[in-house]
């Protein structure tokens, strides 16, 4: 169930599976309107009584199933129509079999200890919601009135998350066959509150003509990559990572990334350091080697002795020419290795994203960038400020342009890779907001490209790690906690 649909390939779903049988429309229907009524009956059977807010389309045909199954069942239901049903539709059939009472949605007011079911729009979303409809979902939200919705709250754009005009916060969502992006990016997420997909007999084979290429970022999606330890392995066979030290000032941010890549499991991991760091980075190294690196001459020649697999570039680096020629210089290196471009090393490239571009078109190993919104924002200023993109499609235009997998950080972290796969990701925390919190994810994507995870795998693991991390962690997590909790997560991952 890891695969994410939108909108139009989820009505694909529908309609490949009415073709394919055994059920048709009405049939799948019927399941649907019966799933949110379990869930409804399981959670809130006690509710002084139901309201329905039935829209014109298939999501509204829902709610009239649910209206019959909670009315048959003795339960004070009631539906309220937006509109008519659509002619010829799903919903004009399930509409016309319905018992409950009916009354236009413009005299809907929520009362307090009801249930509102919400089914005015789901999958068809078309424009911002407005008139009646949002005068509704309005009060909802005012009144507090718990709130199930249909597929998504309606107003929830299911490709983005994003809101078309206004929507009610639910307190439950039934959603059919497999989730949306919609129900993972935020707003959206925070807006279904706990989210059920029930299973309503579409047969999984119709994935294989939609091939679906947005996933939740679940172990199942990179599990198969993950990197098997072999009895007989060598330290430098486990991959071997440089990271970019700052100056003495700055030194911690690298610290902490080549930490967790070595708990990440790559087999050495050498910091370098400019010379002036040196002193102070030695103080605090013990398994991590160190080596003077401040020139171009000194890092190939660090990298033709030593074959480093993969480098972090960025945290507590600084912005400035020597990170954009650092960066060049392995990825044209004639050895290929993976390069982690995070922090100041993104920043360093904004106002000449070209020159990244150009140089991460001739690269030999994989690159990934790691920007939260303000760095992304710096670094593409037109797609940032493009309000018609959602972060999955920003996250895949910048991989896509930069030849890059782009890991595009927040609660909903999106991983995308050029090939036009991506990842969303579920399992962080708020914990995880806390400064250094970010150099740990470089290192461990550089520590799993090191072990010889393909990019896109690599880089998804790692964000759900760093999740399990934090999560082990709670309140009181900093940074430095979040390599530390790593050996006892990679018992899952032998
Ligand atoms: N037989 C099927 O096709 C099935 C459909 N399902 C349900 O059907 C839904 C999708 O149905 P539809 O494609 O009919 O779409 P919806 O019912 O989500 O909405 C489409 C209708 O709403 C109108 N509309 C859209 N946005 C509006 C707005 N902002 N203001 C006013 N009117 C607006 C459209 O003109 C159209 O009439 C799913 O979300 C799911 O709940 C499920 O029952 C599974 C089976
Ligand atoms: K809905």
């Amino acid at each position: 169930m890891i695969e994410l649909l939108t909108p139009q390939e989820m009505s694909r779903a529908d309609a490949l599976a009415m073709e394919k049988g055994p059920h048709d429309g009405a049939g799948l229907m019927d399941r649907a309107g019966a799933a949110v009524a379990d869930a409804v009956l399981a959670r809130f059977a006690g509710a002084a009584g139901f309201d329905i807010l039935c829209g014109p389309g298939n999501n509204g045909g829902d709610g009239y199933v649910v209206a019959d199954l909670l009315r048959e069942r003795g339960l004070d239901t009631k539906v309220w129509r937006l509109a008519m049903p659509r002619q010829g539709s799903d919903c004009e059939a399930v509409a016309a079999r319905c018992h409950a009472e009916c009354a236009p949605l413009e005299d809907y007011r929520p009362l307090p200890g009801r249930i509102a079911v919400d089914a005015l729009f789901g999958a068809g979303l078309s424009k911002p919601v407005g008139g009646a409809a949002a005068r509704v979902l309005g009060s909802l939200a005012e009144t507090g009135v718990r709130v199930v919705a249909v597929d998504l709250p309606s107003g929830v754009s299911g490709a983005t998350g994003q809101v078309l005009g206004i929507a009610a916060p639910a307190a439950l969502t039934v959603t059919f066959f497999r989730r949306k992006p919609g129900h993972l990016l935020y707003p959206g997420r925070a807006l279904c509150g706990e989210t059920l997909v029930a299973d309503i007999g579409i047969d999984a084979r119709v994935l294989d003509e939609i091939a679906p290429r947005c996933f939740v970022n679940d172990p199942a999606l990179w599990r198969a990559e993950w990197p098997v330890m072999e009895p007989d392995l060598h330290k430098y066979r486990r991959g071997h990572v440089g990271v970019f030290s700052g100056g003495p000032m700055a030194t911690g941010a690298a610290r902490l990334s080549a930490r967790a890549a070595a708990r990440i499991g790559a087999g050495a991991v050498t910091l370098l350091s400019p010379g002036a760091a040196l002193a102070v980075n030695a103080m605090h190294l013990t398994s991590i080697m160190l080596r003077r690196v401040e020139e171009e001459r000194e890092l190939l020649e660090f990298h033709e002795e030593r074959r480093p697999k993969a480098y972090v570039l960025g945290p507590g680096f600084g912005i400035g020419e020597l990170t954009r020629r650092f960066a060049e210089a392995i990825l044209q290196a004639q050895q290929g290795a993976g390069l982690v471009l995070d922090a100041d090393a993104i920043t360093a490239f904004a106002g000449d994203p070209q020159r990244l571009a150009d140089a991460a078109s001739k690269r030999r190993g994989d690159l990934f960038l790691t920007p939260h919104a303000g760095e992304y924002a710096r670094l593409f200023p037109d797609l940032g400020g493009d309000d018609d993109l959602s972060k999955l499609d920003r996250a895949r235009k910048a991989a896509a342009h930069m030849n890059a997998v782009v890991v595009y950080k927040g609660a909903d972290t999106v991983i995308a890779a050029p090939d036009g796969r991506a990842a969303i990701n579920a399992n962080a925390g708020p914990h995880l907001a806390t400064a250094g919190s970010g150099d740990v994810l470089a290192g461990m994507i550089a520590g799993l490209c090191a072990r010889g995870m393909p990019g896109f795998e690599a880089a998804a693991a790692a964000v759900h790690l760093h999740g399990e991390a934090g999560n082990g962690c709670g309140a009181g997590l900093i940074a430095e906690d979040l390599p530390e909790r790593l050996p006892e997560i990679l018992r899952d991952y032998p």
